[in-house]
């Protein structure tokens, strides 16, 4: 019905665990430079370079439309996010040096140990 349409569906463990990940992850991005999609008014050609486009955002719906199988999948979308940046950006750029940075940091927020625990809890 219009009513069950309009409610908030239940959130699964799954999309649970994986909107906390989010969440850890962009506290690292404190200039929120990955919160939504670069556009080439932003960055000029930066569609013609960038085949795999990703930004926090559009992680957050793949989770609520369920995109996501588990909790590997996010991590090959965190790191082309960075890895995105490092292409486009020359390394002496803030961006560049930001997308390392969050790279590296996010890397141990996602490491096995971490994303094995988690598994464990979703199960
Ligand atoms: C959404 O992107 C931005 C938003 C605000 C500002 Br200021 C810069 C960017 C941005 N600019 C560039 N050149 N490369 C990026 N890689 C990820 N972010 C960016």
């Amino acid at each position: 019905s219009e009513l069950d349409k309009l409610e908030e569906k239940e959130q699964t463990p799954l999309q649970e665990a994986l909107n906390q990940l989010i969440r850890q992850l962009q506290r690292k991005d404190p200039n929120a430079f990955f919160a939504f999609p670069v556009t080439d008014l932003i960055a000029p050609g930066y569609s013609s370079i960038i085949k795999r486009p990703m930004d926090f955002s559009t992680m957050k719906d793949k989770v609520k439309k369920e995109f996501y199988q588990s909790l590997d999948e996010l991590k090959v979308d965190f790191r082309i996010m960075c890895e995105n940046a490092m292409i486009y950006n020359k390394p002496e750029t803030i961006y560049h040096k930001a997308a390392r940075k969050l790279l590296h940091s996010g890397m141990k927020i996602l490491s096995q140990e971490r994303l094995d625990s988690l598994k464990q809890s979703i199960d």
